[in-house]
Formats: C-alpha cells, sequence, structure tokens
C-alpha cells in the first residue's frame, strides 16, 4: 500500500493572530490535527480519531501572512493505530524556501459508526529513512507508557 504524505498548504490568516501578533499556537494545534486525520482517515479507509498528540515543538513564530505547509505521514501502524510524523513549514511569500516552524508525533485509531477501535492496514517500511522512523514512534511509544506511569496519580 502507498504511503504517501499528506500536504497542506495555505496562507495564515488575520483571524490565526495570538496575542504578541503572530501565528497562534492553537491554529498550529488546529492545522496538525487536520492534517494528521486526513492521512490517518486516507490510510485506514475509516473515520479516525485523536488518541494522542504529544511533544509539540515550536521552534520560531509563523507570521500572519505567511505560506504554511503542513506535511503529514504514517510512521508506524500497531493493531488500531497509527502513529503519523507531523512537520509545519512556513515561509514569507517573498522567500523561496520553507522553514521548519513544529514537529510532533499525533496518533490516530480508526473507528468503527459506534466508536469502536478498528483494525487499520499495516505500514512496513522499506527505506532506511522509514525504519528508522518507525524506530523513533516506538521509542516514543515506550517513553511515553513511563510519562503515564509518572502522571497516573494526578489524573
Ligand atoms: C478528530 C478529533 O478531533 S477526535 C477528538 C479527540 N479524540 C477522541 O474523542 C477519541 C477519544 N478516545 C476514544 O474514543 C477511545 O480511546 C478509542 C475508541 C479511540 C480507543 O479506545 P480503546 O479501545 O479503549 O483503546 P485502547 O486502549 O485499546 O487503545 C487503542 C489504540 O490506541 C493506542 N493508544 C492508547 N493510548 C495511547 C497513547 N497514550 N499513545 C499512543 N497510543 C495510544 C493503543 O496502543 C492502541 O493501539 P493498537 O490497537 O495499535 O495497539
Amino acid at each position: 500500500m502507498q504511503n504517501k504524505p499528506i500536504t497542506f498548504q495555505f496562507i495564515s490568516e488575520p483571524s490565526d493572530v495570538n496575542y504578541g501578533g503572530n501565528v497562534h499556537g492553537g491554529s498550529v494545534m488546529k492545522w496538525i490535527d487536520q492534517a494528521g486525520y486526513a492521512c490517518a482517515t486516507t490510510w485506514s479507509g475509516n473515520y479516525s480519531v485523536t488518541v494522542y498528540v504529544g511533544g509539540i515543538r515550536f521552534y520560531d513564530p509563523i507570521k500572519i501572512g505567511e505560506v504554511v505547509k503542513v506535511d503529514a505521514q504514517v510512521i508506524y501502524t500497531g493493531t488500531s493505530s497509527m502513529h503519523i510524523a507531523i512537520n509545519v513549514f512556513s515561509r514569507n511569500l517573498k522567500q523561496p524556501n520553507f522553514e521548519k516552524k513544529t514537529h510532533c508525533i499525533i496518533v490516530f485509531v480508526a473507528v468503527d459508526e459506534n466508536g469502536k477501535k478498528l483494525p487499520v492496514p499495516k505500514w512496513i517500511p522499506e527505506t532506511e529513512e522509514e525504519k528508522q522512523q518507525e524506530i523513533y514512534a516506538k521509542r516514543l511509544m515506550e517513553l511515553r507508557t513511563q510519562i503515564e506511569d509518572e502522571m497516573k496519580p494526578f489524573l
């Protein structure tokens, strides 16, 4: 099965502004969820919901009126889960090159019409880069288990 990245491109709008005049982190998180949703639903062929998003790092501000590019690609699949790498870039309209502004991993689960999880097609990495990405996703899963154990007393 083909595992093509899903890419969104658009211009950040005045309605995306935060209190400091740049793009609001909440807008970036919405774009991450939308691109992840499109990628997961395309991969699974079923409606998919977010189960986890974490480790979002905002490297640099995105300015209003810049071109924003959001790339989403499946890097690991479990039984019902799809681990998707998201990279967000932006560029001034007058500049040709994009700069990376945000990266995270978002996990989706395919569900049926009753909200019950469904199996997803298996992604089998082939290239060295794809294999490294799968190792990265699995490593993050282990770290997440440790973080969730730390959080349990406070939930
Ligand atoms: C598009 C949107 O905005 S959706 C809005 C926000 N999201 C939602 O409302 C989803 C709410 N959550 C749910 O409905 C439920 O958690 C479900 C239906 C998705 C899954 O429920 P359950 O069947 O109890 O989940 P279960 O614990 O078996 O986990 C399902 C999968 O999620 C994975 N998962 C669960 N927690 C995590 C986590 N913290 N990080 C990564 N993956 C996780 C599991 O490993 C499992 O993957 P696998 O099947 O590939 O092994």
